[in-house]
């Protein structure tokens, strides 16, 4: 086994090293350092959360020779990841006396340049701010001895690849180039040696794109249930820090407004806003003071906030690469943490891509139903109220209650109580929820009536291949099938029902329109 000191580093390293309360090194870490020490080329891949940033900022830091130039340039995609990894490496840097310094957009330039000009080691930027200041001449880099891309396959992809080569031309040829990310596309490897000399593949976990201590499900769920849905998830979870991820800005803005109206604790960051905005959304979700960041994939990439239990994917990655970003946002470090992606029916071929290429083990699972989350908020007052009894302090409350425990039965005393002090938290009634009631399916299915118009030529096997393809159902759940003129009905599985109804509802299968209702459908409220 690797320890840090197998490195022989210099003892104002090694001391920051256990101030930061590393014990020992991450295999990324044990494979990467030495190399980099020996000034060699290194594309370095390990999974989420396994200490990257220290794989490179450790030898960089002990590289650091004197002179008051810039000897090390690290990018990143977003400020705030430049911000973060900045303050990771000024740890790194306690007491040997080098100076890092963040430098991003949205930040005063007037600021960065005098910060510059008083002597800079090591710099951490995002590429559009870096090229500002070395077009205004404020920063050189042809001392310049390491060069970092932090999430390499995102900056030697389409946004960034002109910037980064820009960049890279003002640098010596001679550097050390090295690349980090936890997902390597085959074609930016290829892309990438371009930029580096004999680079050493360093490659942790093999095969394995996720961390295996991230338990990941998705929900099905229907487009105009979504939010519905979504709330019911997180009611039944027990979130101490989520993130909750939207394909858009405006979406990371609706949602926001929609869960703020609904009572949660939430804020969004996306790149419309502007860096002030940013800098206080972080720093309340870095602190707790949120339960929930929604955002884009503006937070996908490399940020590292202990205690997030939950990852949610409101809208659906794009892609698989964006999905193992994503979701790596919890479960760092050794800790646990849940990956929970909401698919509606036409993105379920997307959710199929994802798990082959990642292979990712992703289980299926119901909505809750609002019963099923009355009972788990139920059982968290249970347990509250049990907690309460076993840690004693409540002598005093007893006193209150004074003669009205020779007037009433103790328990409704406490049932009352407890619908004070709960206030809306408990459900006690049945309420509204999805049905689709009796249809007179066959058992375990349910019925649909489904509107084919006027196309005479179509056939039963037809439509079971139809429904299969928009729906990603297997034909098996499809069952029987009363073709008529204009008209079926279509049996399919009970589970599936809500997902079959959305998608075929939406589908405009062979150019026809495709009217399909519950055969009888209905919603209750007891
Ligand atoms: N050797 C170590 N021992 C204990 N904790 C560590 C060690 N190295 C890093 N960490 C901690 O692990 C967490 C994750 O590290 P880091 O952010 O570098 O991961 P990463 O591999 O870059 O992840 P991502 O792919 O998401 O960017 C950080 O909080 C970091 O301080
Ligand atoms: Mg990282």
């Amino acid at each position: 086994m690797t320890t840090f000191t197998d490195f022989q580093l210099s003892r104002r390293v090694q001391q920051a090293i256990d101030d930061m309360g590393f014990e020992e090194p991450s295999p990324i870490q044990a494979a990467c350092i030495p190399l980099v020490l020996q000034g060699k080329d290194v594309i370095g891949q390990a999974q989420t959360g396994t200490g990257k940033t220290a794989a490179f900022g450790v030898p960089i830091i002990e590289m650091m020779g004197t002179g008051r130039h810039v000897q090390a340039l690290i990018l990143t995609p977003t400020r705030e990841l430049a911000i973060q990894v900045a303050g990771e490496l000024r740890k790194i840097a306690k007491y040997a006396r080098v100076r890092t310094l963040p430098i991003y957009g949205g930040q005063s330039i007037g600021h960065q340049i005098r910060a510059l000009q008083q002597g800079v080691g090591v710099v951490i930027g995002t590429p559009g701010r870096v090229l500002d200041h070395l077009r205004r001449g404020t920063l050189k880099l042809d001392k310049v001895r390491t060069v970092v891309l932090d999430e390499a396959d995102e900056m030697l992809d389409m946004g960034f690849i002109e910037d980064i080569e820009a960049i890279l031309k003002e640098t010596p040829q001679e550097r050390q180039t090295l690349l980090f990310s936890a997902t390597f596309p085959h074609e930016v490897k290829q892309l990438a040696v371009r930029y580096m000399k004999n680079p050493e593949h360093v490659t942790v976990n093999r095969g394995e794109m996720t961390v295996p201590l991230i338990d990941q499900i998705y929900y099905k769920v229907l487009e105009r249930n979504k939010l519905e849905s979504l709330c019911r998830i997180i009611d039944s979870e027990d979130v101490s820090l989520g993130i909750i991820f939207c394909r858009t800005k405006r979406g990371v803005d609706e949602l926001t407004e929609a869960l703020l109206s609904r009572g949660y604790l939430v804020d969004g960051l996306h790149g419309d806003l502007s860096q002030a905005q940013r800098d206080r959304v972080m720093k309340k979700f870095r602190n707790g003071d949120i339960e929930f960041l929604v955002a884009t994939d503006v937070a996908a990439r490399g940020i590292d906030v202990t205690n997030v239990t939950h990852v949610i994917n409101y809208d659906i990655p794009q892609d698989p690469e964006s999905y193992v970003h994503r979701i790596g946002r919890t479960g760092r470090a050794g800790r646990r943490g849940l990956a929970i992606t909401l698919v509606t029916p036409r993105e379920f071929k997307l959710l199929k891509q994802i798990e082959r290429e990642t292979k990712a083990p992703l289980v299926g699972r119901e909505v809750p139903t609002l019963a099923d989350v009355a009972e788990r908020v139920a059982e968290n007052w249970r347990e509250r109220l049990r907690r309460t009894v076993q840690e004693g302090g409540i002598a005093n409350y007893r006193a209150i209650l004074g003669s009205l425990v020779d007037e009433f039965d103790p328990v409704d005393l406490a049932a009352a109580a407890l619908k004070l002090a709960s206030a809306d938290d408990l459900h006690t009634g049945e309420e509204e929820d999805y049905d689709f009631g009796e249809t007179g399916a066959s058992p375990g299915m349910v019925r649909f009536f489904l509107n084919i118009g006027r196309s005479a030529n179509v056939g039963p096997g037809d439509l079971v291949r139809m429904i299969s393809e928009e729906t990603g159902i297997p034909g098996q759940a499809i069952g029987k099938i009363d073709l008529y003129d204009r008209f079926a009905f279509v049996e399919v599985e009970e589970e599936s029902a809500p997902f079959v109804f959305e998608a075929l509802r939406q589908a405009r299968i062979n150019g026809l329109r495709v009217n399909l209702e519950p055969a009888r459908p209905r919603s209750r409220r007891a």
